[in-house]
């Protein structure tokens, strides 16, 4: 495709959405854990998914990445539909996350972690890139570069030979960060990346999703901080029994009557 063509694409994704979903549904048994949620992430933004516990929101991230499958609607990124595709096909369409609960292999250098996260750009296979001769010399040599650089720009230069477990927690939710940044995904999924930090981690952290945004990275995160929620985002999706209560911008989400309802007695004050 020319410059040309991208660009008008560029420009109709960011007009119509990078992720557009409509009327997607998840249930388990009884509960309707998303019931028929409507919600649009534009290309570039911040965009937080907000709500009370049990709202439906870390649900709705697994649905997006596959980890589970939608009893109904549709996803789509960049116009196509996610919706039937495998979880490996959705890192490799440009959708990576981080968990609620940090997944990193403990015993397992920094750099290596970050390392794992680029083997869905890489023709090595997953974790071959760390056995000597499992991969080609000279991209493993690129990807360990490039997991350095990674670690640098989270402000974990140096860290690289230190086992994971061995580094104090919200480091650890940075190189969570760094591996998902090794997929170079268009969209980063990040549920409740300030969840144990102190307030000098969440400053930290504030600064870093900034960087990112920089880059063109477009970010959905779920955050119960909402000093974070209202610094960074661009956009709030708010979420009430699985259900969209509210879309906009920070003020606007601050002062929606719905919202200060589902939030009664709950964090909206911390903005
Ligand atoms: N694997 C599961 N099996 C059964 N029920 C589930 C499962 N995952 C979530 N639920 C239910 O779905 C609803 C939505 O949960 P979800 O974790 O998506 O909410 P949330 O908004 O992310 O909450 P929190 O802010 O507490 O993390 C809840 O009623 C929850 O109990």
């Amino acid at each position: 495709m020319n410059g040309l063509g991208e660009a008008a694409n560029a420009i109709a994704a960011s007009e119509s959405g990078l992720l557009e979903i409509r009327g997607l549904i998840k249930r388990f048994g009884g509960v309707t854990a998303v019931n028929a949620l409507d919600m649009t992430v534009r290309g570039g933004d911040v965009h937080a998914l907000i709500g009370p516990n049990g709202s439906g929101k870390t649900t709705t991230l697994n649905v997006i990445s596959a980890l589970y499958h939608a009893d109904g609607g549709s996803i789509r990124f960049d116009g196509a539909q996610l919706v039937g595709m495998p979880s490996h096909a959705i890192a490799k369409a440009g959708i990576a996350r981080t968990f609620q609960n940090i997944r990193l292999f403990g015993e397992l250098s920094v750099v290596e972690n970050v390392m794992i996260g680029r083997h869905v750009r890489t023709h090595a296979g997953f974790l071959s890139a760390l056995v000597p001769g499992g991969a080609t010399a000279r991209e493993e040599r690129a990807t360990r570069a490039s997991a350095q650089e990674l670690l640098a720009f989270v402000g974990l230069d140096g860290a690289g030979d230190a086992t994971a477990r061995s580094l104090p927690y919200g480091d650890q939710r940075r190189v969570e960060i760094a591996r998902a940044l090794a997929s170079e995904p268009r969209l980063l999924l990040l549920d409740e990346p300030a969840a144990g930090m102190n307030p000098t981690e969440t400053d930290t952290l504030i600064a870093l999703l900034r960087r990112i945004r920089e880059l063109g990275t477009t970010l959905l995160l779920i955050e119960h901080d909402m000093n974070l929620v209202m610094s960074v985002s661009d956009r709030i999706t708010v979420l009430n029994f699985g259900q969209h209560i509210a879309e906009g911008p920070p003020d606007a989400i601050a002062r929606n009557p719905d919202v200060i309802t589902a939030y009664l007695g709950g964090t909206l004050d911390a903005a």
